[in-house]
């Protein structure tokens, strides 16, 4: 607020330090055409010229005030300017020392000691590594470090680089949703940036897939629904309630974190606009147009849903062989729409969880719903609010 305000009175102090240079300059021109008429005055009484003298006068005249005019304009616009880029400079986000906090229930202290420790490694990719650390007061937290330099990058691009995270971070902190993992803290190191989560011990959804299929138990359709809408609301928010909308750019099992309940959180939203050399176009729920031109939009972030949707019903993994050989062309999407078109979308369906007559029928309907979410061009896909009423709207179908 007293920012705004000072900003504000920068600005005033401006306009009117032109204003004034402007009528100095007008005024100064004046004066000095007064000086000529009065001199051209007295030249002219006690033996009168002729007209071709006094139209040069006149011309002389006029041309200082249109010189008078034009240099007190460029001058107040080029200092209007200095004054403008001084304004910016002071508005400029200052790199900060030190961890920012936005849970109370972490002390500066404790976190940097903490982040000192070896800690345990939680997954690791060529975008950072996340690791599981215990504070001094007992809680458990989930860091992610992220290395956004790229090496040998000089020291001013990385402070702009620096400031322009700080923003992002500050951002992403001020967001809060049931189906979002909150940023706590973030703490700058010389190379790196930490970012700082709760951490979740049921893990993430490709996490609990693994448990599942390891442990030969069927994770129900129940859940299996829960998690997608879960997941669709906590893209909605992000699509639809935030200004400006944010698009999550790297939508995938082990970005989906589960809390005891199954309810889903997403996880590292947002962070493509941290690291512009993120590394998306390896993972098998990137959207096609990321491969061909690299136009993300909020429908780029309805494939990833749709891959993950397609996954929980058909029990497959996107990267399975077994799309290579079946029959609709090389893809879970490609698949789906070939057995739709076939009338035989049951035989997608994940065959440990298929039980009673209503649910299948609900599962056969979020298979078209997946299939629509995995078209090829985004415009034919749902938005997220759309997705939000289909999957909730289930059981009435
Ligand atoms: N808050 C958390 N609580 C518990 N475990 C977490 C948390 N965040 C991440 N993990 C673990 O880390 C794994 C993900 O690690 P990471 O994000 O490095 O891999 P990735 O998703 O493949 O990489 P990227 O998102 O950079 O493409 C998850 O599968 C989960 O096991």
């Amino acid at each position: 607020m007293f920012k705004k305000r000072y900003i504000l009175s920068y600005l005033i102090k401006e306009i009117c330090n032109s204003l004034l240079l402007f009528l100095l300059s007008l005024h100064y021109t004046t004066v000095q055409c007064q000086g000529r008429l009065s001199q051209h005055m007295s030249s002219e009484l006690p033996s009168p010229t002729g007209p071709s003298e006094y139209k040069n006068s006149l011309r002389k005249i006029i041309l200082s005030i249109v010189l008078g005019v034009l240099t007190g304009l460029v001058g107040s616009v080029v200092f209007a300017l200095l004054v403008r880029c001084f304004v910016q400079y002071l508005k400029r986000t200052p790199v900060l020392k030190g961890p920012v906090i936005f849970s109370p229930k972490i002390a500066p202290k404790t976190l940097q000691s903490a982040l000192a420790k070896e800690n345990h490694l939680l997954g690791s990719s060529p975008n950072g590594k996340y690791y599981k650390t215990v504070l001094d007061n007992g809680l458990t937290i989930a860091v992610k470090r992220l290395t956004p330099f790229e090496s040998g990058s000089p020291e001013t691009r990385r402070k702009s680089v620096k400031r322009q995270i700080q923003k992002e971070l500050e951002l992403l902190a001020s967001l809060r949703h049931r189906n979002l993992m909150s940023l706590r803290a973030y703490v700058r190191e010389p190379d790196s940036f930490s970012l700082v989560y709760d951490y979740v011990p049921t893990g993430s959804l490709a996490d609990i897939m693994n448990r599942f299929k390891e442990s030969g138990l069927p994770l129900g359709w129940e859940v299996r629904l829960r998690i997608a809408v879960g997941m669709v609301k906590g893209l909605r928010y992000l699509h639809f309630t935030c200004v400006p909308q944010i698009l999550h750019y790297n939508l995938k099992p082990t970005n989906v974190m589960l809390d005891a309940e199954y309810e889903p959180r997403l996880a590292d939203y947002g962070l493509s606009t941290l690291l512009p050399n993120l590394d998306r176009a390896t993972s098998a729920y990137s959207p096609p147009e990321c491969f061909h031109n690299c136009r993300y939009t909020d429908k780029s972030d309805i494939f990833s849903f749709g891959m993950i949707l397609g996954v929980l019903l058909t029990g497959k993994d996107p990267t399975d062989s077994f799309f290579g050989e079946a029959a609709g062309g090389g893809s879970l999407g490609c698949w789906l729409r070939h057995l739709q078109q076939a009338g035989e979308l049951k035989e997608a369906l994940d065959k440990s969880i298929l039980g009673e007559e209503g649910e299948e029928d609900e599962m056969l309907m979020a298979v078209r719903i997946a299939a629509a979410c995995l078209s090829d061009m985004p415009a034919d896909r749902p938005s997220s609010d759309e997705l939000v009423h289909m999957l909730t709207q289930l059981h009435s179908f």
